[in-house]
């Protein structure tokens, strides 16, 4: 791998070979494979990648949220400098709200059903400062508001299953977002909103990164969203980062075969949609069976050097990028032109 220039300032998060394998009846599946990418204070990284690319697998095991039974997680995830990945339970525990907020696609796996949600937004407000009762009500109200749910004042006593499932995932996001973490995961967190909500979230997200610095990881397939929120683009295939760069370059002078199919059907990012991830022919390789060389060979068009069917390509630099910050890709066969 080439040298990388010293970032100016120190990252919300560095993450240094992240490997992980889940035990399956089918054997070791290798879902995560030497991830390394670091988020800075305010700044936004949207990960990409077909599904069964590791995205979920890689952040659910920076939080210590996989079968421990089941999965082995190795490598170094520094948040602010202090390691997730060999952190106690309790630790972790402490860490995740006030330093982490969390949004998954599915908002009941984060919602408690018995409990309203003005509960479980002022529990999450009181665990992590010293807020009276009625302080952190009036903050839940408010964050609700801001998160775009109508009459707040009456949605605050609703439990979950009175709420639709967009206003379940907006009280999820106020909940993440409730004590301005260091970092925010955003998993799939605005695919099922409207694109007016999806717009006020991403608007509430911004201000929370200019006042308090949050970094911020969006897994997303939403190329409208990655244009519109991304700093970088790190992009997954087979549990490995195959490029990355400035969303400017991935997105617009992708050099890995891989990349540049995924956006083969770029629609016009202007457009307020912004369309979905392309598919590409052929079906991604199984975890419990990753091809030796480049993981994307099978079903590479271009294979154009001897060391694809064998040698796997380091990820190196292709390019400085036109904000100073290399552009990196993970290919025998580079294409077009890097800036
Ligand atoms: N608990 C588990 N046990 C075994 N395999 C798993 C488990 N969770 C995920 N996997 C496998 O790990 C691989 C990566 O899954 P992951 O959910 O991270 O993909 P993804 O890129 O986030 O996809 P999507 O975009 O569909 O969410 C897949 O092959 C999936 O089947």
């Amino acid at each position: 791998m080439s040298a990388l220039p010293e970032p100016a300032v120190e990252p919300v998060l560095e993450v240094e070979d992240l490997r992980v394998d889940l035990r399956t009846p089918r054997g070791t599946a290798h879902v995560v494979n030497g991830l390394s990418y670091t988020v800075g204070p305010g700044e936004t990284v949207a990960v990409v990648g077909e599904s069964g690319s590791g995205k979920s697998v890689s952040v659910l095991a920076l939080m210590g949220l996989l079968p421990a039974r089941t999965a082995t997680v190795t490598g170094r995830a520094l948040l602010r400098g202090e390691d997730l990945l060999t952190m106690s339970p309790d630790r972790l525990r402490q860490v995740r709200g006030p330093g982490v907020g969390m949004v998954f696609q599915d908002p009941m796996t984060s919602l408690n059903p018995v409990l309203t949600v003005g509960r479980q937004l002022t529990e999450g407000i009181r665990a992590h400062g010293a807020v009276s009762k009625a302080a952190a009500r009036a903050r839940a109200v408010e964050l609700l508001g801001e998160v775009g749910l109508p009459d707040p004042d009456r949605a605050v006593d609703r439990y979950p299953h009175e709420l639709s499932g967009g206003m379940r995932q907006r009280v999820v996001i106020a909940i993440a977002l409730a004590n301005s973490p260091s970092l925010l995961i955003a998993d799939e967190a605005t695919t099922a909103l409207d694109v007016t909500v999806q717009a006020q979230i991403l608007d509430l997200v911004e201000r929370l990164q200019a006042d308090h610095g949050t970094g911020v990881i969006w897994i997303t397939h939403d190329l409208g969203v990655v244009a519109g929120v991304a700093d970088r683009v790190l992009v997954m295939y087979g549990g490995r980062c195959v490029e990355d760069g400035t969303v400017d370059d991935v997105l617009e002078r992708p050099v890995h075969p891989y990349t540049r199919g995924l956006l083969g059907a770029l629609p016009d990012l202007a457009a307020d949609d912004g369309g979905d991830l392309a598919t590409i022919p052929g079906t991604p390789p199984a975890p419990t069976d990753l091809p030796a060389g480049c993981v994307f060979w099978p079903r590479c068009p271009v294979r154009g050097d001897a060391r694809c069917e064998t040698e796997q390509p380091p990820l190196a630099v292709v390019g400085s990028g036109r904000a100073g910050l290399p552009h990196r890709a993970a290919t025998w066969c580079a294409e077009g032109e890097a800036s």
